[in-house]
């Protein structure tokens, strides 16, 4: 391994993405540094959840590598399984099982691949929560907890095995502005404070880009902007204008996967 790859967390090269026999995505180049905050963003349909399931080896490219800390991503199971342990993901619906507490939730992960002492766990569940805010929700039931509550225990038990990167599908939806703004100062600190790489995946771009170092536009198919959320604010191309204005009329076609068919 170089010491130029030592410092990408995730690669992209050239890949193409398809699903039921349409391609979604093609040409895609994208590399991801290590410690950074990454927003990908796009238009709804325009392919970012297909992005993520490349990147977890969900979907296998129809051509193309994609690599996570310099390695391929696997297709043989076992190894796939080891790769995704140092990938904490948070999905859309937090997947919080409601019979359980918050501290069960957590615990979940640290039971299912690791031998670790009960007492140990135990530390480590309220170590979790502390780092999300939510030490004294411990014994509470998902029912019991708010939206942006229940979200930061689904953050607690993305982090519980110290994965190194860290992947968000869409962690804002169904949140209200304060709880927006607080998953999003956690994201930021999480992952500053463990050294961690975090790739967003969302179309909330004005709640997101603040905390991001990088921002990666899908739209029509393919990667339509990369840059600082700084140059993607100054874009002059009219396809970035249009989403960042959210607007139905312009280049972005309203089914863009449909468009890409159709190319
Ligand atoms: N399993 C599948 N089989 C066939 N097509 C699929 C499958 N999953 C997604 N697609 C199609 O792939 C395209 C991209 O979907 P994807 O979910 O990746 O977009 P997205 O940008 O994440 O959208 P959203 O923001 O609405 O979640 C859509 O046209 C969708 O219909």
């Amino acid at each position: 391994m170089t010491d130029s790859n030592d410092a990408i967390a995730v690669r992209f090269d050239a890949v193409r993405l398809d699903r039921g026999g349409r391609t979604i995505l093609s040409g895609i180049d994208l590399a991801v540094p290590r410690g950074s905050v990454t927003a990908v963003l796009g238009p709804s349909g325009s392919g970012k959840s297909t992005l993520l399931a490349a990147l977890t080896g969900e979907l296998v490219p129809a051509a193309g590598r994609v690599e996570v800390f310099g390695q391929a991503v696997p297709q043989r199971q076992r190894a796939l399984l080891e790769l995704r342990k140092s990938i904490g993901v948070l999905l859309q619906g937090n997947g919080l099982l409601t019979d359980l507490t918050a501290a069960e939730n957590v615990a979940l992960p640290l039971r299912a691949h690791t031998r670790l002492p009960r007492e140990v766990i135990d530390r480590l569940v309220e170590m979790k929560l502390h780092a999300v805010g939510l030490r004294s929700a411990a014994d509470l039931y998902p029912r019991e907890l708010s939206g942006g509550m229940a979200r930061r225990v689904a953050l607690a038990r993305a982090i519980a095995l110290d994965p190194p990167l860290m992947v968000y599908d869409e962690p804002l939806t169904g949140l209200d502005p304060i709880a927006s703004g607080v998953i999003m100062n956690l994201v930021s600190e999480l992952n500053d404070r463990l050294g961690l790489t975090s790739i967003i995946v969302t179309h909330h771009v004005h709640e997101t880009l603040p905390i991001c170092d990088h921002a990666v536009v899908i739209a029509n198919g393919g990667i339509v902007f990369s840059g600082t959320p700084g140059q993607l604010q100054a874009s002059a191309d009219p396809l970035v204008g249009q989403f960042l204005r959210g607007e139905p009329d312009g280049p972005i076609a309203f089914d863009s996967a449909r468009r890409t068919e159709a190319a």
